[in-house]
């Protein structure tokens, strides 16, 4: 016996020491990448208790990559565009890191004790393979991709990407649920007409949403906007499309808990979409973002408009504007996977301890 203890110098110590953990780990359901709950089989992030952190493929999460929807009742989707950006470039880049900062994500949420990976099937599924030089060509892509992504019953959380997207995926939404109810958070209402001679860009979606029909009106909130105008009253129209406007100067100083307590009755039973525009939050939370804005939001109501929306029927979820080559610290991208992993946990059929 001594002489085998002899034998363990520190390398085989510490490969034995390896060696009891993964075993352990393999026998811990938190380090496999799925397994089964009330007998169902689930995907399950890899612990960065038993893999590190900066090893492995940066998918959303540490989550399995799979090529489609099929099977899941949730999924990432990375929209790598930003042609249509009016200031500052970039969230082209979101996805990809944003996926790369999700590596601190852990599996449940201590704030609300939510298990998502007990209750979803959800998996990573990749990105919408866009065209860098057409817009336009860009949103056909994405609706179309987004039609087969919700035919499978899938809810998509999209990391974005400029906020062109929400157009093209809220007409893939509608198709599939007709006109749903929108929360959308923003330092920018977005409902541009024509800027700068097109109607297709980062500041015109919720606009063309509403001409085609895409928006229960009476159902849309959009929450933290602010900033300086085209007109004294920038969010003239949005209020005669009967949305409710929340200015960041009624947030200011305040929970948003009673606010999210009236946008549910507002919002009712019927489906919804959440739309965060990490602009939303002020540049000193998320300072990555092309067209920033000051006095906006902190974290902590990002987080708290995002766990108001528990209960609502959400059919669909984006993440948009992180802008990594304005993002130094890579803070704002961190911001974003943790605002998406809070969307994850207030989807329909969560189960919480
Ligand atoms: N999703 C956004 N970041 N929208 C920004 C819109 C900015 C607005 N179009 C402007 O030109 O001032
Ligand atoms: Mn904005
Ligand atoms: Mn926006």
């Amino acid at each position: 016996m001594l002489s085998l203890w002899r034998n363990l110098n520190l390398t085989n110590f510490f490969s034995l020491r390896q060696t009891v953990a993964l075993c352990s780990a393999r026998r811990d359901p938190r380090s496999n990448p799925n397994r089964t709950c009330s007998g169902k089989r689930f995907n399950v992030p890899t612990s960065a208790e038993f893999v590190a952190r900066v090893s492995g493929i940066p998918t959303m999460a540490k989550l399995p990559f799979q090529e489609t929807a099929d099977g899941l009742d949730a999924a990432f989707v990375g929209v790598p565009i930003d042609t249509g950006t009016s200031n500052r470039p970039g969230a082209r880049f979101g996805p990809r890191q944003i996926r790369v900062e999700s590596a601190m994500l852990r599996a449940y949420n201590s704030g609300t004790r939510a298990a998502p990976y007990e209750s979803l099937m959800v998996a990573d599924i990749g990105d919408v393979n866009v065209n860098m030089y057409d817009l336009k060509d860009t949103c056909k892509r994405i609706r179309t991709a987004y039609r087969k992504i919700l035919a499978t019953g899938c809810i998509p959380l999209t990391i974005g990407g400029d906020h062109t997207i929400s157009y093209p995926i809220l007409q893939a939404v509608a198709e599939k649920h007709g006109p749903v109810g929108l929360v959308h958070v923003d330092a920018h209402a977005d409902t541009g007409d024509v800027i700068l001679g097109d109607k297709i860009g980062h500041g015109t979606p919720f606009r063309r949403c509403v001409e085609e029909g895409l928006l229960d009106c009476k159902r849309v909130v959009q929450i933290g906007l602010r900033g300086t105008g085209y007109s004294a009253d920038s969010y003239e129209w949005s209020r005669a499309q009967g949305f409710r406007v929340v200015q960041v100067e009624e947030c200011w100083f305040k929970s948003l808990a009673p606010l999210m307590a009236e946008v549910r009755a507002q919002m009712g039973s019927g489906p919804v979409y959440l739309s965060f525009d990490i602009d939303a939050l002020d540049p000193g939370f998320a300072p990555g973002t092309g067209t920033p804005e000051i006095a906006g939001l902190t974290a902590i109501q990002g987080v708290e408009i995002i766990r108001g929306c528990r209960g609502l029927k959400l059919v669909g979820c984006d993440l948009v504007e992180v802008s990594p080559p304005y993002d130094t610290t890579g803070n704002t991208a961190l911001t974003g996977a943790n605002l998406l992993f809070e969307m994850l946990c207030v989807l329909p059929k969560i189960k919480y301890y």
